[in-house]
């Protein structure tokens, strides 16, 4: 059997891969990028773009069907399956030729196919297409292997019919309909997408969850808002069966009620790939899942010369973060090549959230939950603003949602938020870009607000914390001065 011997060899050629291979070339020539499946990444061919891709054709779709709001009458639209799954794929090869052209500009000697897995800290074995196997002996190993779609094995009863995120960005043509398990940010974007462009969507939940959120009232508001956006929703469903039958999948719920539908789609979260990569007998410090548990600001597994990024990393399932944390595993794998110990922090941000459905959703910096893990009820204050009467909101028809704030009492600093409501991808731009800057609520009230706008929703909400925390005067119920609907 070969060997290859390299000084750094990383596991995966997807966005943290590509990053670490980036970062790890500017301390040694001699790094290895290894990729078991097709180049291109799960951003683009199967996450983030094709996802936003079907959510634009679904926006087109639901403002011709609202536009007589306005007085501005249309006929129902008439959606074309073939063409909507038509665009969503031509652009998202366009995506994905962008990424293979960076794949190709990789030198070819720093590039193997195959699927790598460990026999010891410092040695990989891969397996190639032909059922070859050859071995990398390298000094540093970075795992950037991704993560894949999981499910309960009940859904298996489904049979040909169970597909995932993956699945639905091959179809030729829209299905009549489709059951959504997971009201998550996959299920949410794709199944509202798909309801949009006329599937019947029924949509099955557990526990109550929604979306990203974990404060109550704003989970509150946004089912609210979806609650009329299905055929069915259900966030905590009772599921009796799951069965191939001769025209779908028959799901049986609820006590006697029944539906068929063409797919099921499983979106009930993902895991790390590291479950097949021999990690078990590396002596690693590994968490409840069996997934290596790394320093978030090294990226480095325990002490050993193991680094991991990306969704593999089972922090934060984000594309900014799998390239920030490739960036900081591939650069402190190169770095630390004559010394272990030299490895540094990198730069994590503050954590942001989006889910593009309608109302979208968003979390920034601490969630609601983690306010309440870290602070005594006294020691945090919560300001909040419901879009149903903000004016602009209200002007485009988008009043619905709600956005809640946390803020540190005697500091007034801001803790974080979590929002349901339009234009939250902006708002919560601003939100993390305040809360990484650590700012206090009356510095953020100090910047500039446009009139009439959304974010005038935003002030309302940093007001009302401002009074809780005791740093400013109670809410007036209609500030006139504000600016009309502010
Ligand atoms: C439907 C969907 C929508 C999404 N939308 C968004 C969004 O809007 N915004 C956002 O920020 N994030 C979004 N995400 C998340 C984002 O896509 C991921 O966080 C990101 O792509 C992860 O990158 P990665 O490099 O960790 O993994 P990947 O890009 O999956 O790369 C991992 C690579 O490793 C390879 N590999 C695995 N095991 C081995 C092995 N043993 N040997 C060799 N190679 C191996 C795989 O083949 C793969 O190519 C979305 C995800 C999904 C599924
Ligand atoms: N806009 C974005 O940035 C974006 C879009 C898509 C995906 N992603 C990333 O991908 C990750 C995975 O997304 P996801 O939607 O798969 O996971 P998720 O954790 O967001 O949602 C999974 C949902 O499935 C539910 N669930 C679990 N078991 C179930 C069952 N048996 N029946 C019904 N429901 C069940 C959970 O309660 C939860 O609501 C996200 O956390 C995110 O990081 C991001």
């Amino acid at each position: 059997m070969s060997t290859l011997h390299k000084d750094v060899a990383i596991i995966g050629t997807g966005t943290a891969g590509l990053a670490a291979y980036r970062a790890a070339k500017e301390h040694t020539d001699s790094v290895v990028l290894i990729e078991a499946g097709v180049y291109g990444t799960t951003c683009a061919r199967v996450g983030c773009m094709p996802s936003k891709l079907l959510i634009a054709a679904a926006d087109a779709a639901h403002e011709v069907r609202h536009s007589h709001a306005f007085g501005v009458m249309s006929e129902p639209p008439a959606i074309d399956g073939k063409a909507v799954m038509q665009r969503v794929k031509s652009e998202r090869d366009r995506f994905v030729g962008f990424v293979l052209e960076s794949v190709d500009s990789i030198d070819e000697q720093d590039r193997l196919r195959g699927y790598a897995r460990f026999i010891d800290q410092h040695t990989l074995e891969v397996r190639h297409d032909n059922d070859d196997t050859s071995r990398i002996s390298a000094q540093r190993i970075v795992i950037a292997s991704g993560s894949r779609p999981s499910y309960p094995s009940f859904f298996n009863a489904a049979k040909d019919r169970l597909i995932v995120n993956d699945d639905v960005f091959e179809w030729d043509d829209l299905p009549a309909s489709v059951a959504v398990f997971g009201p998550g940010v996959i299920g949410l974007e794709l199944g509202q997408a798909l309801s949009r462009l006329g599937v019947q969507v029924s949509v099955f939940g557990v526990g109550g969850a929604l979306g990203p959120f974990s404060d109550p009232e704003v989970k509150a508001a946004a089912s609210e808002a979806f609650a009329d956006q299905f055929h069915y929703i259900n966030t905590d469903a009772q599921v009796d069966s799951i069965e191939r039958s001769e025209d779908g999948v028959e799901i049986v719920y609820d006590g006697d009620q029944r539906i068929t539908v063409d797919y099921l789609i499983a979106a009930t979260g993902r895991r790390p790939n590291v479950d097949k990569l021999g990690l078990e007998q590396l002596d690693l410090p590994l968490d409840e899942r069996e997934v290596p548990i790394a320093n978030p600001y090294t990226m480095q597994i325990g002490n050993s010369p193991i680094f991991i990024a990306g969704d593999a990393s089972n922090q934060i399932p984000l594309l900014h973060e799998a390239a920030d944390q490739g960036k900081i595993a591939g650069d402190n794998a190169g770095r630390s090549l004559a010394d272990l110990n030299d490895v540094r922090s990198g730069l994590r941000r503050s954590a942001i959230g989006m889910v593009f459905s309608d109302p979208q959703l968003a979390t920034v910096g601490l969630r609601y939950a983690d306010v309440v893990k870290r602070y005594d009820q006294a020691c945090f204050a919560i300001g909040e603003v419901s879009f149903k009467n903000q004016g602009r909101s209200r002007v485009m028809l988008k009043n619905q949602g709600m956005l809640r704030v946390y803020a540190e009492q005697g500091t007034g600093l801001f803790l974080g938020a979590e929002m349901a409501g339009p234009r939250a991808e902006h708002i919560a731009h601003l939100l993390a870009w305040a809360h990484q800057q650590k700012m206090t609520i009356p510095q953020m009230l100090d910047m500039p607000f446009y009139h009439p706008v959304v974010e005038e929703g935003l002030r309302t909400a940093l007001r009302d914390v401002n009074a809780n925390l005791h740093l400013g005067k109670a809410l007036i119920d209609r500030c006139a001065e504000c600016g009309v609907g502010s």
